[in-house]
């Protein structure tokens, strides 16, 4: 790097779909020199050597051997979520890249996400706003919309990191009775502060629940940690609520699930995959609510992921710790 220049910083592209915000853009240039994939790609060679960081949008660029290659001075990938099922850890530790996520960006905003869906699929809001909007004032009055009653029913949260741990504050608020399960129990304290019960094995909380939220980050242990068996075991009126990855639940059985009765809804803003085709019968089901992985995706929320990502690739680029660190487990 010359002397007075800003580092380099490919990202996969700025708009479109898969690109970066555009207004984000401006803050990114104070800080780097950005460099697009399609650039990158029609001259790989001399500006390979010039990259020293990646910043991923929504999983892109895909991150792989040959791409590691062609970056010999890459220092660090920073993610704009917290998720990191997407990136082979060990692959790119093994290049001497750093990697970190932005969890204090994220974790508001995803519980905000998961309490949505909760009270959309609780109240049945999708299908009333089809009612309400529907031509006919027939179909208005003689709509059968009665729902689940939030309050005093009782929700069994999956995964209690940060954003787990956010929603059960939510929860609270609405005078929920908590269940939830984890790898490592909360202190005594925490779990008082939002009147959270611990369960040590997960099929006391499917059989307790009403309101099943997973929010546990997909690993080869949490792949189809929802299946058949544990469906089976939520209540036939319960609602299964999945903010995490599609992946954490066996979706043909979910479908069966809901087809037959064995669980009565689904709240489901990560599917797999992502779009679901559109012929796919869960999207005809009536108790099933999707969203396009709505996760983070506030203005703010995002803007405040880029903001975390930079403090992670400036500390990174100048020695430093960083602080939303990832290593490979
Ligand atoms: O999906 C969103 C995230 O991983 O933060």
């Amino acid at each position: 790097m010359e002397e007075g220049e800003l580092p380099w910083l490919l990202v996969n592209e700025i708009g479109g779909i898969r690109g970066i915000l555009h207004s984000h853009v401006p803050f990114l240039k104070k800080h780097f020199h950005l460099i697009t994939m399609k650039e990158f790609l029609e001259n790989r060679k001399d500006i390979g050597k010039k990259v020293q960081a990646i910043y991923l949008w929504w999983h892109k660029p895909v991150i792989n051997k040959e791409l590691l290659q062609s970056l010999p001075n890459l220092k660090v990938i920073a993610n704009s979520g917290v998720g990191m099922d997407h990136l082979d850890l060990k692959l790119v530790a093994s290049f001497g890249v750093k990697m970190a996520n932005a969890p204090r960006a994220v974790s508001s905003t995803t519980a905000d996400t998961g309490m949505a869906l909760l009270l959309a699929s609780a109240r049945r809001l999708v299908e009333v706003h089809n009612i309400s909007v529907s031509p006919s004032v027939e179909k208005y009055c003689e709509a059968d919309i009665l729902g689940v009653k939030v309050t005093g029913a009782t929700l069994g949260i999956i995964g209690m990191g940060s954003i787990g741990y956010k929603i059960a504050l939510r929860a609270k608020a609405f005078e929920m009775n908590i269940l939830y399960h984890n790898r490592t129990r909360r202190k005594v304290q925490e779990e008082q502060d939002v009147g959270a019960t611990y369960c040590k094995k997960i099929d006391s909380l499917l059989q307790q629940a009403d309101f099943v939220m997973l929010v546990v980050s997909l690993t080869p242990q949490t792949h189809k940690l929802i299946g058949k068996r544990e469906l089976e075991l939520m209540k036939p009126t319960a609602t299964l609520i999945n903010i995490s990855r599609g992946a954490v639940v066996d979706q043909e059985a979910l479908l069966v699930a809901l087809q037959t009765g064995v669980i009565g809804a689904a709240a489901l803003d990560v599917t797999s995959p992502e779009p679901l085709p559109r012929d796919h019968p869960l999207l005809k089901l009536k108790n099933v609510i999707i969203t396009p992985h709505l996760g983070i995706k506030t203005n703010k929320a995002t803007y405040m992921i880029t903001e975390e990502a930079v403090e992670n690739i400036l500390a990174a680029l100048n020695g430093l710790p960083l602080p939303s660190e990832v290593l490979p487990s």
